[in-house]
């Protein structure tokens, strides 16, 4: 069994004990037009992973999200697993109250009530992850998302679920370099579909840890990175998320 359906075995029980929460619907912030222009960092608080064991044990999340948004960053993803990621909606709320950027809720969503969370802890954004979902459940949360005020992150690893993605209405795609089920991680992943799909935005997810890697990601057209792991490994990230969001080849040896 892969570690994708094995997570998603453990989502399917935590929904079946999420009590019903209140949200104040709002209108999506238009997430796609924030990103088509310029080179974006998007920074996320991830404590550990199931690929890296603990990545940083003792995290003040607030404080470090305010350092992210100061270095620079469009936006702040938070980890809100709890059982592989050692995230929660607390840190999702943390985040959010200290924060002027737009938050993303990092999760395996599979039902409407996570995006419920979701928004009542103050994300502006959410992640749906393609290999986790039925085209048509995909479809809908994506609809149920933008109906709450949630703007959605489509997350693709290959080709074909890139043309999934693409049949949705006004998503921002992201391209995992990390295999769910493997774990393994290849920057051309990104590379190659961005280069064949050159008109589209695209979001390039997982795996960046040097400003080269920023810098050829960059070049073979992403408008944006996802950063976790090596932020995080950083005492102070402030340089590092500097140096990934001017980063350029010239200045590579
Ligand atoms: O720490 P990294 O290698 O920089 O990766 C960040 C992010 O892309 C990764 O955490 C991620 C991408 N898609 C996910 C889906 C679920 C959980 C986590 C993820």
């Amino acid at each position: 069994m892969s570690y994708l359906t094995k997570i998603i075995g453990t989502k399917i029980e935590e929904v079946s004990r999420m009590e019903p929460i209140d949200i104040t619907m709002t209108e999506p912030i238009a997430l796609l037009n924030r990103m088509r222009d310029g080179f974006h960092i998007i920074s996320e608080i991830k404590r550990s992973s199931p690929s890296k064991g603990m990545i940083r044990e003792d995290v003040n999340v607030a404080e470090r999200a305010r350092q992210y948004e100061q270095a620079g960053a469009t936006m702040i993803s938070v980890l809100t697993d709890t059982t592989y990621f050692n995230g929660s909606f607390e840190d999702l709320q943390q985040v959010a109250d200290v924060v002027t950027i737009p938050v993303l809720c990092k999760d395996f969503i599979i039902d409407e009530r996570q995006l419920d969370y979701a928004k009542h802890y103050g994300a502006s954004v959410a992640l749906l992850i393609v290999a986790a979902l039925h085209p048509k459940r995909l479809h809908e949360l994506t609809r149920y998302a933008r109906s709450i005020g949630l703007d959605v992150l489509v997350e693709v690893h290959d080709e074909a679920e890139l043309h999934i993605a693409l049949e949705l209405d006004d998503v921002l795609i992201g391209i995992n370099n990390r295999d769910l089920k493997t774990f393994e991680v290849s920057l051309e992943t990104s590379i190659d579909l961005m280069e064949r799909y050159p008109d589209v935005t695209f979001v390039s997810e997982s795996g960046v840890s040097t400003v080269e890697a920023a810098a050829r990601l960059k070049e073979a057209g992403a408008s944006a990175i996802l950063v976790g792991e090596a932020l995080m490994r950083e005492e102070n990230p402030t340089r590092l998320l500097e140096e990934l969001k001017t980063c350029s080849l010239k200045f590579v040896d």
